[in-house]
């Protein structure tokens, strides 16, 4: 028998993040970070510049990726997994390049990546696999030996990631008045991204409306409103809708924003509004300004209650299952059969991306993906 613990041929875990700020002079080289080369308004950023200096200077995102370092190394540790974990951001200190040198040089050589991001898309998924190439090409021009790199599936349908979220959610129900609750509707919300980066979000047969990037947060949508109907009786209407919105005005991006559809609910008649940030991993300035300042004053503004759920963060039911991720992965990479763990309609998610999977604008080296150069 094969043992149910064994993660070759990985001989490390690393978290791949976003980054943000933590302090006032964090904020603008931060931006510059993020924005460098993507044509963002000028006049976006001094707004997104703004929404940070309200909060200190400080984004949440850190922390929390600090608290599931610790999660996931806890889970691991009870399982019998030794497996060190390291962290590292696209964006913000601890650098992806960094991390990934000191890795190398304390031996790793095969390493799985878990990025916080749960979804196909270019920005949460190509994107990553972009700057993993441009890290791995930093260590080779250094003469660092290149490690191999796989990065985890997606696990927007995971249990692990869902149900969090399904507790979340009727906690917030629970913490409405009694008289709206049971005519409360879910938003469940997500980073809008421009329509062209939707409808060709994830492999080339899923491309059309929406692409994976849609049908992956309905999926979650759905299975978090049935999830709720089973244990409450109650059978919520719910809609997906979007979140910190960017780019040219003139540029179409997914629609309708959480702000509009709150208007529009209060305008129905709808007593009442739980937020579901599905498409955050964790708690974000757009968990904080976008939801919890600004849509949460504009509900305020017309009467109408609303709640914003929890996100999954470092619950340790997602820390067991990146565990299982990996495992899972590992066992795939070993040849040996593994029945993938997933919810939904959609199925388990590709390991590899394949050619033309959410594709970029202009055509740079991704690791990670059928199209790898390493
Ligand atoms: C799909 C998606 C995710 C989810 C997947 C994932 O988690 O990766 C995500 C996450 C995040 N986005 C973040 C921050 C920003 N994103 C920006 C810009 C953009 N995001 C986009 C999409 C996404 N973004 C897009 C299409 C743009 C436009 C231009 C471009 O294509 O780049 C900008 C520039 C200013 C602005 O336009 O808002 C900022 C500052 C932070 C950190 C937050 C913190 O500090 O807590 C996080 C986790
Ligand atoms: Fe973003």
């Amino acid at each position: 028998m094969s043992d149910l613990r064994d993660p070759a041929p990985y001989d490390a875990l690393l978290l791949l993040s976003f980054g943000g700020p933590e302090g006032p002079d964090d904020v603008v080289p931060f931006l510059a970070n993020v924005t460098r080369g993507r044509g963002i308004p000028e006049e976006r950023l001094k707004e997104v510049g703004k929404h940070y200096f309200l909060f200190g200077g400080v984004s949440p995102i850190n922390a929390q990726n600090r608290a599931l370092l610790e999660a996931l190394r806890e889970d691991f540790a009870d399982h019998g997994l030794e497996l060190p974990v390291y962290w590292g951001n696209r964006n913000w200190a601890p650098y992806l390049t960094d991390t990934l040198r000191e890795m190398v040089t304390d031996g790793h050589r095969r390493i799985a990546v878990l990025a916080t991001s749960a979804y196909a898309s270019y920005s949460g998924c190509r994107q990553y696999r972009e700057n993993l190439a441009e890290s791995l090409s930093a260590l080779e021009a250094e003469g660092l030996p290149v490690p191999r790199v796989d990065k985890l599936r997606h696990y927007f349908n995971h249990p692990g990631f869902i149900r969090p979220m399904v507790d979340g959610v009727l906690a917030s129900l629970a913490d409405l008045p009694e008289d709206v609750r049971a005519g409360a509707h879910l938003a469940f919300t997500t980073h809008s991204i421009p329509t062209a980066s939707a409808d060709t979000s994830g492999p080339a047969e899923t491309h059309g409306d929406g692409g994976s990037y849609v049908a992956e947060h309905l999926d979650v949508a759905r299975l978090i409103t049935d999830a709720v109907r089973e244990e409450t009786g109650i059978d919520h209407p719910w809609q997906l809708v979007y979140q910190s919105r960017s780019g040219a005005p003139h540029i179409p991006w997914l629609e309708p924003d959480i702000c509009d559809h709150l208007e529009a609910l209060h305008g129905d008649g709808v007593p009442a509004v739980v937020m579901a940030p599905i498409g955050f991993v964790s708690d974000h300035m757009e968990v904080l300004y976008d939801l919890d300042t600004e849509a949460t004053a504009k509900a305020a503004e017309i009467g109408l209650p609303v709640r914003r759920s929890a996100t999954v963060g470092a619950d340790p039911r997602f820390a067991a299952a990146v565990r299982e991720l990996l495992l899972e992965r590992a066992a795939a990479e070993q040849g040996r059969p593994v029945t993938p763990c997933a919810l939904g309609t959609l199925g388990a998610s590709h390991d590899l991306c394949p050619v033309g999977c959410c594709p970029a604008r202009a055509l740079k080296p991704a690791a990670a993906g059928a199209d790898s150069p390493f």
